[in-house]
């Protein structure tokens, strides 16, 4: 096991501290959101709940995985791919005004990217970029089901 995976078990504490920080969405209250609310449009917690539970791994973004359209988006499309995860779920909120705004609702979080993981908000790409960095991310995906490719590159690197 790697230093930075160790690391991440000490670390563990902050990552669920930061997840804490997202938390509960801010439920129905929000009804005013910019028309994103209510109405079960794209953008309601019904709809956006749907999405997040539809896959492990959920990402909100702009463009696509194969097309990012901002830097942040393409940071965390990229930090997943070092990890090997390229089945995931993502959604392009240029495409969704309406799902743009659900979502900031959603995780009381104000900015895209916003990645989930088994429907829980996880954050954005500073978060993920962190995760990486502490270990943290590749404990949350072996709680998915999820082997990192990193934890193999370390292992080629160890034969080495
Ligand atoms: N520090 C943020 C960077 C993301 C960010 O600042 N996103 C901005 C510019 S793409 C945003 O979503 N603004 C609101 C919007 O475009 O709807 C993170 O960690 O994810
Ligand atoms: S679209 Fe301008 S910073 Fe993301």
């Amino acid at each position: 096991m790697s230093a930075a995976v160790r690391a991440g078990w000490r670390i563990g504490a902050a990552a669920a501290a930061l997840r804490g920080r997202a938390g509960r969405p801010l439920s129905q209250a929000t009804g005013e959101g910019g028309g994103a609310e209510g109405g079960g449009g794209s953008g309601s917690r019904e709809a956006v709940e749907r999405l997040v539970r539809e896959h492990p791994v959920v990402v909100f973004m702009k463009g696509s995985p194969a097309q990012p359209l901002c830097g942040f988006s393409n940071a965390v499309v990229q930090i997943l791919r070092l990890h090997g995860v390229e089945d995931y779920r993502a959604h392009d909120v240029l495409q969704d005004p309406d799902l743009r705004q659900g979502i900031k609702n959603y995780s009381n979080w104000p900015t895209i990217p916003q990645v989930y993981l088994n429907g829980e908000f996880v954050g954005g790409c500073d978060i993920l970029l962190q995760m990486h960095q502490n270990g943290d991310l590749v404990e949350e995906l072996k709680k998915l089901g999820i082997r990192s490719a990193l934890l193999d590159a370390e292992k080629d690197q160890e034969k080495k």
